[in-house]
């Protein structure tokens, strides 16, 4: 379809949803139509099936997960076109409305910001009249949680606290890919593991020129978890989205911008309030590193070396096509994560986890320049926060195998007096913050600290 026809659609559309029980796929229909035609697209995600077939009321809940997932995969294929209208199949309760609603605005919030499409911030879903059915509550608070492994130290970190908890942690990926697959086989745990593919059609339009750009991915791997819960039996997901996620990158036209919104606090609240109305799960989803900083993570981390073959955390390695082995280490998440590690472990191991040493690499100023907030704003990638690179800086600069570095000399100078004295009385390493972590489960945390 050409580019001129995406242009002048006016609404999104969701037609259908269907569940093979035999094979554990499940097919999202979508559609973009206008007065030039429709652009249909179907996305096919295959859950892993237990070895016993699940019971009738199972299959309820589970229905009513994929039915929020159904609105929320569809930000990749919206995203094309940016029609002013999006359509709901289905009345819903105004916490699932309110959880639409912010993935396709805030979710959407770098793209929008992108592409300069200030109407996408402002969309709201036409809802059909009704009231949906009340759902069956499961508590299934008690069972083995479900631990979301994306192959980077984050996951790592909460993966390793669970088991030290004896909470029997699932690892559970979407599309593992040989970084994932060798980040399980560390752990020596059972994985679970979903696939997620992506209409072509959606590539060959995006080849042709249409509109593009980020989308709110943590959402969507996020309810396929919960689904994946619930069909075997198991107890909450647990995530490793970390304190500084929650923060913009930017503020544009009143607008929070910020590219991780969908790891945030925020986005977590919300998900768990449509969880609860839509599908009666009553504590099925939350992060366990929370409270925590980048940076403090990553002295959690250091304590692991199990995972130092295989940890990568850099974004180029998990594209779909033509992805880096492992770190790029030419990028801000690989600069921001070598930053963050380099405190808190010998330079020989820090530098063969990256296959090489950052700090000792001049052309990485500049990029590092804008972590440290002397250009620029915060990338547009999971980074910490200024702050957080500012007093891995100085720490670094006490360290006689960092000191005399020459990327660390260059940028003790760069540094402004002012972000000095303000990481002076730094908050990185005291938990804080709101979060939904259950009680049993920040023990487990506390243990590890
Ligand atoms: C790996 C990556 O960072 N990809 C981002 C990149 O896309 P690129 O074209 O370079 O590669 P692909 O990921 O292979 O994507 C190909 C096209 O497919 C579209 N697409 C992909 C996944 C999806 O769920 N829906 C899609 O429509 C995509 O738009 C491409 O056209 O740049 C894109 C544009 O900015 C980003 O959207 C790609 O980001 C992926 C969705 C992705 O998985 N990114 C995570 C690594 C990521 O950014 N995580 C964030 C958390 C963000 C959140 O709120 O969830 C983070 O770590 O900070
Ligand atoms: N393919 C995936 N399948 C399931 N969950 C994922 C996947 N990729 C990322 N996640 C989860 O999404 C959240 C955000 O991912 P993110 O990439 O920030 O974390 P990470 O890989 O654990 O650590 P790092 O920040 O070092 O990359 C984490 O909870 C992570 O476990």
């Amino acid at each position: 379809m050409p580019n001129e026809q995406l242009r002048r659609m006016d609404a999104f559309t969701f037609p259908s949803y269907s569940i093979d029980f035999a094979t554990g796929e499940v097919l999202f229909d979508y559609a973009l139509t206008g007065p030039a035609g429709e652009q249909r697209f179907t996305e096919v995600i295959t859950l892993p099936l237990p070895a016993e077939p699940p019971s009738d009321e199972t299959v309820a809940t589970l229905n009513r997960v994929l039915e929020v997932l159904h609105l929320v995969a569809g930000v990749s294929y919206y995203k094309a076109a940016a029609p002013p209208r999006l359509v709901l199949p289905a009345p819903l309760g105004a916490a699932t409305v309110d959880y639409v609603t912010a993935v396709y605005t805030r979710g959407l919030a770098e793209y929008a910001y992108r592409n300069q499409l200030p109407h996408v911030l402002e969309l709201r879903p036409e809802v059909p009249a009704g009231t949906p059915e009340s759902p069956r509550v499961y508590d299934d608070s008690d069972r083995r949680p479900l631990s979301a492994v994306g192959g980077g130290k984050d996951s790592i970190v909460s993966l390793e606290a669970l088991r030290r908890a004896e909470l029997d942690p699932v690892p559970f990926s979407v599309n593992p890919n040989h970084v994932i697959v060798a980040v399980n086989e560390a752990s020596g745990l059972v994985p679970l593991a979903a696939r997620r593919r992506i209409d072509a059609v959606l590539f060959d339009l995006n080849a042709a020129g249409a509109l593009n750009g980020h989308i709110p991915v943590t959402a969507i791997n996020s309810l396929i978890a919960v689904a994946t819960a619930v069909l075997h039996g198991l107890g909450p997901v647990v995530m490793s989205n970390e304190r500084s996620a929650s923060d913009p990158n930017l503020v544009w036209n009143g607008h929070e911008i910020n590219h991780q919104w969908s790891k945030g606090v925020e986005a977590e609240g919300l998900l768990r309030a449509s969880l609860a109305e839509h599908a009666g799960l009553t504590d099925p989803y939350f992060s366990l590193l929370r409270s925590l900083s980048e940076l403090h993570i990553a002295r959690l981390f250091a304590e692991f070396t199990r995972y130092d073959d295989v940890v990568t955390s850099c974004n180029q390695a998990f594209k779909l096509r033509d992805a880096s082995e492992r770190w790029c280490r030419d990028c801000p998440k690989c600069r921001f994560v070598f930053l963050a590690m380099a405190p808190f472990m010998p330079r020989e191991r820090v530098t063969h986890i990256f296959g090489g040493d950052l700090l000792a690499d001049e052309s990485q100023i500049p990029g590092y320049r804008e972590l440290l907030g002397v250009d620029g704003h915060k990338p547009f990638e999971c980074v910490g926060e200024v702050e957080e690179s500012v007093v891995a800086l100085g720490l670094l600069a006490e360290q006689d195998q960092w000191r005399d570095a020459p990327v660390v000399e260059a940028l003790v100078d760069a540094v402004p007096e002012t972000a000095w004295s303000a990481v002076a009385t730094s908050d990185v390493f005291t938990p804080g913050g709101p979060n939904h972590i259950p009680p049993s489960y920040a023990k487990a945390l506390n243990h590890l600290m």
